[in-house]
């Protein structure tokens, strides 16, 4: 039994040390002083919460959206949470990122000529329109791969070789925990981030042997404006089942999120749901230890998913109960 034990410590052992020996090294950087953050979705929300912070560490800010109105507003409290007011600028470009890709290439070129290179691109803009699928409008499904995906997919195509010359750079992709787990009501928006995912960890591998690094965000129901409007057309059940990971502040994902990419973390998780869905799901390497923890916990945590998923399903058959009551009232 002792030397059963001691075996499969070793081994544990030798393959975290395996993977953390083989790992490129990880880039940290402390701050973002004179360097040009650029964040697609950054005049709300999440978005808006990752400019500030960016600001707050002496970044040059250029935020992306269509509605010039909100980029004005968001420009003034970005530039407001500064830390050198006189030396870092702040710009809005109104862009929509749904655009055909020689559109966005053209504004990225021009985004650069104005601030410089892109040091950092954290790919924000998003949205979710919760339904049933056969009831969701087909022009809707479509919407939200081509927001979703296409939206993070298009900008990061027109960074990436600059990145790579300059061998440095950091980019982040914002999924959901949405894209570890199929939920009732997120079907048309979950495509769109289950994409974002694929997406990124081959691009992660694309990366080997560089210094640009890829972040891939996880976050839970985010307190935004694009959530309140979300939830007003969100089916009971949907709400039941994401409010397990429960409700978050702005602030904090932006800012983590931030944290994260700088410290070269490859996930940015937020929450206790999200920590076990990446050990049971995530693809990463994110480090020997991760690994390792993985092994150990694999069986454990699928069987308290199984349980997770369960309940989930009793949800909506409880929901189906009472629609079915209703009608024959
Ligand atoms: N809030 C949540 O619960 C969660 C959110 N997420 C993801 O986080 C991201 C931010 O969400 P959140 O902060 O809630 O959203 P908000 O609706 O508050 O903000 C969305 C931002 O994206 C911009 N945007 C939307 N469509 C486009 C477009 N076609 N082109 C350019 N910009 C666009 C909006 O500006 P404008 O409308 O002016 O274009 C706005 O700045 C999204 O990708 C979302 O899917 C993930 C998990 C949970
Ligand atoms: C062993 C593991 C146990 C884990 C429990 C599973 C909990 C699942 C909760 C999923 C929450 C999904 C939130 C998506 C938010 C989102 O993307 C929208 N608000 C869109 O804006």
């Amino acid at each position: 039994m002792f030397i059963y034990i001691l075996l499969v410590v070793l081994v544990l052992g030798a393959l975290g040390l395996v993977i953390h020996f083989s790992l490129d090294k990880k880039v940290i950087y402390k701050d973002l002083k004179d360097k040009h953050v650029v964040i697609t979705g950054g005049s709300s929300g999440i978005g808006k919460a990752a400019a500030v912070e960016a600001a707050r560490l002496g970044a040059h800010v250029t935020v992306i959206g269509r509605d010039t109105g909100k980029l004005t507003a968001a420009v003034a409290e970005i530039t407001a949470s500064c830390r050198d007011q006189k030396n870092q600028k702040v710009q809005y470009v109104a862009l929509d990122v749904t655009s055909d890709y020689k559109a966005i290439e053209k504004c990225f070129v021009s985004i650069e000529e104005k601030l410089g290179p892109i040091f950092m691109l954290i790919n924000c803009a998003g949205m979710c329109i919760c339904g049933q699928f056969e009831k969701t409008d087909p022009d809707v499904i479509k919407q939200m791969v081509d927001l979703n995906y296409f939206g993070t997919a298009y900008p990061t195509r027109c960074v990436l070789q600059g990145m790579k010359k300059r061998n440095e750079g950091l980019i982040v992709f914002v999924s959901s925990e949405a894209a570890l787990i199929g939920i009732y009501g997120y079907s048309a928006y979950s495509a769109g981030k289950w994409a974002v995912r694929g997406l990124a960890e081959s691009v992660i591998m694309e990366l080997v042997g560089t210094n640009v690094r890829l972040t891939l965000a996880f976050p839970p129901d985010t307190d935004t404006p694009g959530f309140k409007n979300e939830d007003l057309t969100k089916p009971e059940e949907t709400k039941l089942i994401s409010g397990t990971a429960g409700l978050h502040s702005p602030d904090d994902v932006g800012k983590q999120m931030i944290h994260d990419a700088l410290t070269g973390k490859t996930y940015s998780v937020y929450s206790v749901t999200g920590t076990l869905l990446t050990l049971l799901f995530g693809g990463s390497l994110e480090s020997g230890m991760q690994v390792v923890l993985q092994v150990l916990s694999l069986s454990v945590v699928r069987i308290i998913m199984v349980g997770v998923l369960l309940s989930f399903y009793n949800i909506v058959r409880d929901g189906l109960k009472k629609k079915n009551e209703v009608k024959t009232k």
